[in-house]
């Protein structure tokens, strides 16, 4: 039976940055919950971060009553449809989402296809924002041949490691629940709010609508449109909801309600031809603010004058969790936890990327990551991502070969390893590396057992070092351990892949240290933009003519545009940009700065790094 949506009382929210969509999503689910009960509002959130900041706006007004509510991310909520029988039956999958390193395991074994690597990731990238926006809703969408070859080779391999791809989830479960009665009314809510639906894929935003029984409000503003969380979001959702809900309730909010001079800097951003001539001014009772320019000789500098600027606004009175500093990546991202702590601010930092690196082809460059991969086999011996992977380590095609011909058999991937252990597996390149690392994973969960915690991990850690290491990779035990758990290996290994998939950050009285895209949700008092110089953003391929095209360089050019008004709006009083002048060659290069000049000096090569491209626009000066 296919879903045809009701008619549903809708509301649609819309302006710019700060000017009080949230606020009015929170006095909405708030009303609502006290008038029908906690338990019938759901609230859908652009990250799991954002989600954390409106739980706690709920709770303001709300109090204990505000934990009854749902408040989740679209991808939190997609898993939770796809984790029943029916689902699990219906998309052959679990309600597991790749990691970072177990995709890479996927991409090997899609190149059997023989499809070059820049092709097959052009393909791969239309293939997932198809999946975002619905396009298999018509069954014709892909053309015959190579397109619709590599796809269903796709769709096998996930099937075969029982996993779900990112882009895929809020796809699955839209199709679960437009297809399933009984999944409707299991995952149903009499109202559902959607906030930041500008940063949500199209399939996400349909997803909280199919949650809804009752009323739906969606609020947004399209200019802000910038990938956080989910890989695609969908700016036209919010067009297009209106045209779905043609009696849709507007309320339509003008005034920007954070400070004065943040609204001057939001509003010098907006005047950039990319938005069209949109606009955005100040409420009449707003305080006045500041905006200050941080401007240092060398990025050690930098981390010292900013630190140094929000000691001054704890010593002012602002408390370390109003404060927050947006940085260009992980490498930012530490040294500014280092300097704030130095200065005895409590810091956390959201990380850009998910933490577990290596080389899967060489055993010893990928230490954390097979180890996580045998906690997955220890908590779940017929965990088939984690036996794909674990069996792939260490080749320099990760054995996709063997896998291949494992596949075509048409078993589960569980059946087939089963079939390698009796000897009965079809012969291929790879297999008795296969074998053998089926029998050493068999092993390792054997004589782990009944361990638990640090103890577990350690244990595991010397087992597959061959005891070359004892303690478990930091990175490993930071995953997995929360405090003072002695935890067994399937809440672990549960714990690292949530903290690997869906960040946030725990610590609520703290700086908080977020990528400049995951500040959505935040409203912090003292906002600083580090590192705000040209090939951070712009990045450095911006610059460069001969890689970039003159098209390509406006779409780059437009989408800053909107990381940067999204970003700069979020400072509630006070918004610092902060910048440097110099670094040596070798890390400009590894940074990949945009390096305007080269200079010895001391006899080192130094290069001069001129302040982001915004930094005027969004001061105001000519
Ligand atoms: N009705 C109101 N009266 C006074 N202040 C308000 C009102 N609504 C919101 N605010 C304050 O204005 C600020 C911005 O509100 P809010 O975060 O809801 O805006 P937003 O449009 O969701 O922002 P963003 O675009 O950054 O997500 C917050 O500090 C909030 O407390």
């Amino acid at each position: 039976m296919t879903y045809e949506p009701t008619a549903l009382e809708a509301v649609r929210i819309v302006g710019g940055v700060g000017t009080g969509k949230t606020e009015r999503l929170v006095e909405r689910a708030a009303d609502l919950a006290l008038a029908d009960g906690p338990r019938s509002v759901a609230a859908f959130c652009a990250t799991p971060l954002a989600a954390r900041a409106f739980a706690a706006r709920l709770r303001e007004r709300l109090g204990d009553a505000a934990d009854d509510v749902l408040v989740t991310t679209p991808r939190a909520f997609a898993l939770e449809v796809l984790d029943d029988n029916e689902a699990r039956a219906s998309t052959g999958r679990d309600p597991r989402l790749l990691t970072a390193v177990e995709e890479k395991f996927l991409l090997e074994d899609l190149k059997v296809s023989g499809i070059r690597p820049k092709r097959l990731r052009e393909m791969l990238k239309f293939f997932y924002r198809s999946w975002t926006e619905l396009a298999d809703d018509d069954p014709d969408w892909l053309l015959p041949g190579e397109e619709a070859e590599l796809h269903a080779l796709l769709k096998e391999s996930l099937g075969f490691m029982r996993a779900v791809i990112e882009p895929e989830a809020a796809n699955l479960a839209v199709n679960h629940l437009r297809e399933s009665e009984a999944a409707r009314s299991a995952h149903r809510f009499a109202h559902v709010v959607v906030d930041d639906a500008h940063c949500l894929s199209r399939a996400s935003q349909l997803l909280a609508e199919l949650a809804a029984s009752t009323s739906i409000a969606m609020a947004g503003d399209a200019d802000a449109c910038v990938r956080a969380f989910d890989s695609y979001p969908y700016a036209a959702g919010l067009d297009e909801f209106a045209e779905r809900h043609p009696k849709a309730r507007l309320v339509q909010l003008d005034a920007y309600l954070r400070s004065k001079v943040t609204a001057r800097a939001a509003e010098n951003v907006l005047a950039d031809p990319a938005f069209e001539g949109h606009a955005l001014a100040a409420s009449d009772g707003a305080e006045e603010g500041a905006l200050a320019v941080l401007a240092s000789d060398d990025p050690a500098d930098e981390f010292e004058r900013a630190a140094a600027h929000l000691a001054d606004a704890a010593r002012a009175g602002v408390p370390a969790s109003h404060m927050a500093v947006a940085v260009p990546n992980d490498v930012w991202a530490r040294n500014m936890v280092a300097a704030l702590e130095a200065r005895g601010l409590r810091a956390e930092a959201l990380p850009a990327r998910q933490p577990l690196g290596g080389d899967a082809r060489i055993l010893e460059r990928c230490l954390p990551a097979r180890v996580l991969t045998a906690l997955n086999l220890v908590a779940d011996p017929n965990d088939a991502t984690a036996w794909r992977c674990w069996c792939g380590f260490g080749d320099h095609l990760l054995n996709s070969a063997a896998f291949a011909s494992l596949r075509k058999q048409g078993l589960s991937l569980a059946e087939a390893l089963a079939a390698v252990d009796s000897g009965a597996a079809p012969h291929a390149v790879g297999m008795q590396r296969v074998a053998d690392a089926r029998r050493e994973g068999l092993e390792l969960a054997a004589r782990a057992d009944g361990l638990s915690g640090r103890s577990l991990l350690d244990e595991i850690t010397r087992l597959v070092s061959d005891g070359a290491e004892t303690s478990a990779p930091s990175v490993v035990a930071r995953l997995c351990l929360a405090d003072g758990e002695a935890d067994d290996a399937a809440s672990m290994a549960r714990r690292a892949r949530e903290r690997l998939t869906m960040p946030t950050l725990s610590d609520g009285d703290a700086v908080a240290v977020v990528p400049y895209d995951l500040a959505v949700g935040l409203s912090p008092d003292t906002l600083v933009i580090a590192g705000f110089v040209n090939g951070f953003i712009p990045c450095r391929d911006y610059f460069d003519t001969t890689v970039t095209t003159l098209d390509k360089q406006e779409k780059m050019h437009a989408a800053d545009a909107r990381r940067i008004y999204a970003l700069v709006g979020k400072a509630e009083r006070v918004l610092a940009l902060s910048h440097f002048a110099s670094t040596d060659l070798e890390t400009a290069g590894a940074l990949k700065l945009k390096i305007d000049r080269i200079r010895l000096r001391d006899g080192v090569r130094t290069c001069s790094i001129a302040p982001s491209d915004f930094l005027t626009a969004i001061v105001g000066e000519a």
